[in-house]
Order: C-alpha cells, then sequence, then structure tokens
C-alpha cells in the first residue's frame, strides 16, 4: 500500500521546497507536485524533512553498577515520539572480552527496537584480539566507528599509548575514531580531593569536571588522531575550550567533527546548586551542564559549521538510581534523557530565535551525520530511493514538557516544564506511520540494524593526503639510505 504526503513544505539540508512525497516499499519512490497515493498524509502548514538522527545514545546500558533505565523498548518509542527516526547506540566490550561478543550482546538487546539504529563500538581494553577483530567488526560487521572513553579511569578509560595505537589501526582500515574527551586522570585527583574536602553533592560533580579537563582532552584525541591519520568525531562537546580546538583543528585542515547535545546548549550550571538534591543529582552527565559563555560558543559553532551535529547521549537513570550517590557524588550514575526532546527543544531555541535556519536544522539533527556516518543517503535525506524516515514537522503546535506524558521510561525530565513549539504533525520509520499529533502506533521489532560501511570519502581523502605528505628517504646520490 502506498503513502503520500501532501501539501507539505520540503526541507533539506541545502533545499527547501513545494511538493508532495509518494512512499511506496517503505522507501521514497517520487517527489514532486500532485503526487496520489492509497493512503494520504496531510502536511498542510507544515516542514517535511529527514527523520531525525540521534548518534549517541546509552540504551539499558550496563554503567556505575547498574543499567540505565530506557532500553531499545522505551527507548526507541520515545525517539519516535520526539521525531527521531534513527539511533546509534554503543556496543560495550567488558574488559578482555571479544568485540564480535560484545557485539552479540547489543544485537540481543536491540530487537525489540522501534526504529532503525547501528551501533559504534567501544574500545575500552586494548590487545591483540581487538587489534584483529577491528577487521571483522568494520568489514563483516558494519561498524565504522570506535569509541574510546579519556575519562572514567578505572572503568571504560584508556590511555594514551592504547589510544594511539587504535587509531593508527582505524586509519589503516578506513574507520573513524571517536573519543569522550575528559581527562579522566585529572577528574579521578579532583574527585578525591573534593570528597576529602566533605565536597560530596551532586555540585562536586560539576566541579571534578572543568571545561579544561575536556579542552585539554580534546586537544590531545585531535593531534593524536592528527598523527595516526584517522578521522575523529568529539561527542558531547560541551564548552568553549574543546570546542575551541575543535574549531582550531578544522581551520587547518584536519578532519575533526564536535557533537553538542541539546542538554549543553539549553541548560545550565545552575541546575546543580538547586537545593533538592534528587533535582541536581538527575543533572548528573558528563560533561556537566556549563555556564551561558559556553552555551553561546555552542551556538555559534553550530551557525559557523565548527560544530556538526546535535545529540543527545540519551542514558536515562531512574531518582532510585541516581540516589546511589547520596553521600558521594561520585556514585551518582551519570548520564541524562533527551530523546524525545532534542528535536523540539532544538527547533524551539534554534530556528524558532533565529540563531538556525531550517535548513541548518535539518544538517545538524540528521543530514550531516548520516554523511558521517557513510549511511547517507539511506538516511538523512529526502530523494527518491530513501528510506521513507520521515519527520511532518508542525511548526505551530507547542506542549509543555513533562515527565507524566512522556514515552521514557524514567520518572522526570531535565527539561520539565519547558515550553517547546514546532512538535511532530507525522512521523514515519520506513514508511509506517508511527507517530500522529503524539499518538504513538509504533511497532515493537520494526527497527532494523543498519550497516556502515568503512573507507568513506573522509577516509579516502585523509589516506591519500597522508600518504602524500608522510615521511619518506631523501634520495642522496651515492649514499644507499640502508646506510649498506
Ligand atoms: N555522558 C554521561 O554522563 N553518561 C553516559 C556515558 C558517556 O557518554 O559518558
Ligand atoms: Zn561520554
Ligand atoms: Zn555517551
Amino acid at each position: 500500500m502506498s503513502k503520500v504526503i501532501k501539501n507539505g513544505t520540503i526541507v533539506t539540508a541545502d533545499l527547501t521546497y513545494k511538493a508532495d512525497i509518494l512512499i511506496e516499499g517503505g522507501k521514497i519512490a517520487e517527489i514532486g507536485p500532485g503526487l496520489s497515493g492509497d493512503e494520504e498524509l496531510d502536511a498542510t502548514g507544515c516542514f517535511v524533512m529527514p527523520g531525525g538522527i540521534d548518534p549517541h545514545t546509552h540504551l539499558e546500558m550496563p554503567f556505575m553498577g547498574t543499567f540505565s533505565t530506557d532500553d531499545f523498548n522505551t527507548g526507541t518509542r520515545a525517539a519516535l515520539a520526539g521525531g527521531t527516526t534513527m539511533v546509534v547506540d554503543f556496543a560495550l566490550p567488558d574488559p578482555g572480552q571479544s568485540l564480535t561478543d560484545a557485539l552479540k550482546r547489543w544485537h540481543n538487546k536491540s530487537g525489540q527496537a522501534h526504529c532503525d539504529y547501528s551501533f559504534h563500538m567501544a574500545v575500552t581494553w586494548w590487545g591483540e584480539q581487538v587489534f584483529d577483530e577491528m577487521k571483522t567488526v568494520i568489514e563483516d560487521h558494519g561498524i565504522n566507528t570506535f569509541k574510546h572513553f579519556m575519562a572514567y579511569k578505572g572503568a571504560l578509560m584508556v590511555n594514551d599509548d592504547e589510544m594511539y595505537a587504535s587509531f593508527q589501526r582505524l586509519a589503516e582500515l578506513g574507520g573513524i575514531a571517536m573519543v569522550h574527551a575528559e581527562n579522566g586522570d585529572v577528574v579521578a585527583e579532583l574527585s578525591a580531593r573534593l570528597l576529602r574536602e566533605g565536597n560530596t553533592g551532586p555540585e562536586a560533580h560539576a566541579y571534578s569536571r572543568p571545561s579544561q579537563v575536556e579542552g585539554e582532552a580534546t586537544n590531545r584525541a585531535i593531534m593524536i588522531a592528527d598523527m595516526a591519520g584517522v578521522p575523529l568525531y568529539v561527542v558531547h562537546t560541551s564548552c568553549e575550550e574543546s570546542h575551541e580546538a575543535i574549531r582550531r583543528a578544522r581551520m587547518a585542515g584536519k578532519r575533526v567533527w564536535g557533537e553538542p547535545l541539546i542538554q549543553h546548549l539549553t541548560l545550565d550550571e545552575s541546575e546543580y546548586f538547586n537545593t533538592d538534591w534528587d533535582h541536581a543529582a538527575r543533572r548528573v552527565m558528563s560533561p556537566p551542564f556549563r555556564n551561558k559563555k559556553h552555551q553561546d560558543s555552542l551556538w555559534a559553532g553550530l551557525q559557523s559549521g565548527s560544530l556538526s551535529v546535535v545529540a543527545t547521549d540519551h542514558c536515562a537513570f531512574t531518582t532510585e538510581q541516581k540516589r546511589f550517590g547520596v553521600g558521594d557524588f561520585t556514585k551518582i550514575p551519570n548520564g541524562t534523557g533527551g530523546l524525545e526532546d532534542r528535536i523540539p527543544m532544538l527547533w524551539t531555541h534554534g530556528v524558532e530565535t533565529g540563531r538556525l535556519t531550517p535548513e541548518e536544522f535539518v544538517a545538524v539533527t540528521s543530514t550531516n551525520i548520516a554523511k558521517i556516518l557513510n549511511c547517507y543517503p539511506k538516511k538523512g535525506a529526502i530523494l527518491v530511493g530513501s528510506d521513507a524516515d520521515i519527520l511532518v514537522l508542525d511548526p505551530a503546535k507547542e506542549k509543555t514538557i513533562t515527565a507524566s506524558t512522556q514515552a521514557s521510561a524514567i520518572d522526570y525530565n531535565v527539561f520539565e516544564g519547558q515550553k517547546v513549539k514546532g512538535l511532530p504533525r507525522f512521523v514515519l520509520t520506513r514508511g509506517h506511520v508511527a507517530v500522529t499529533d503524539g499518538d504513538l502506533t509504533t511497532r515493537e521489532g520494526h527497527g532494523e540494524f543498519v550497516k556502515r560501511p568503512g573507507n568513506g570519502s573522509v577516509n579516502r581523502a585523509l589516506s591519500s593526503w597522508k600518504a602524500l605528505t608522510n615521511p619518506r628517504p631523501v634520495e642522496r646520490s651515492g649514499i644507499p639510505a640502508s646506510g649498506v
């Protein structure tokens, strides 16, 4: 049965125009005026755009002695409710665990997904087995992105020598390196000192992770990536110091992308000074929320193109889980939600304020990341042949965010009380209408895994450049290079 989205205004990353969209077999079959189909979806007054892609989620993540509460069932429903039609989660091997075993675990968990999804692989330890398996992960499993935690000392953190080895391997295999950029050694020292001095509350989490720890680590990762010759994606860029390092690298021609989160763009550090412990602890995440100066920097980065993607890092813990850290802030599970709110919050604070154009909005919520992850134009596009993952956004529709009506399984929402404008009229996932004006008709298990091959165009360009500029011996007449 075909569907047609009629009377809307299509917005892509580079063009806005009036046309209908015909959908057949879960894909876009035709774009143009006056189309008809078996079922009509009226988009009068709406913008019709590629569904959101959230490249940074942690669904049912084993972390800090517990599991994040939203899983692939509740998390992907929440995504669709908010106009996001694809999520990319992180497969995390246990120490010493094989990468492919970790992938199996993630594939087992994701069977319930309501929308399409993919995985990044995390490099949580280093050894010959990891080195070997990286090839299989890219070539057989369709995962081209590998995350390195520079923080969480004693748990997920990898050291510089491990990171450099992994980055070099990725350069060789056509993968992309990702980093959680915070100096884990300094965070560990600061945390211990704060606790010793009696700073045990959630505000100390923010004190333990000043923007310098992020700026230093971002700069270090950029330089290591440059030496290894690998493209680098910096997740949850939250501050000017980190943005500045990314901006400088990009100006110098390095292949680096930065990903601010909707939380860092719209919420600030004053949340940690709330006298209600639960309120503050619910907002504990790494990096922590920052001040207005840093927020302005992130918005400017999105406007100028030095930052490329807006994500959520959705890693949702209940209040009960957050209370593991009463009396010791280092035990508060790190993470916040946002999957359901990213699109309306960014539309409200970005497009409605004039900070972003609608085309820039599409670029940073969908198209840019589809290109970076090498799944464009299957995803992130309104083109004939693309998956019909489509958001029909009604710019006049408003609501006040509240946990009481959210799809996410946790008992609060960090955006509680925020008035947002720009909500989904329809959300389609591979042609299936999953949302109609707030009513969810999602299907458990509908989501499919999206394979993303390695060696995308940025990898190819970078390796040509590196091959051209790599050290090589100078030919000198009469003197053999080997010294023989
Ligand atoms: N961000 C956060 O606090 N929790 C999720 C894990 C991570 O991305 O660091
Ligand atoms: Zn992180
Ligand atoms: Zn994360």
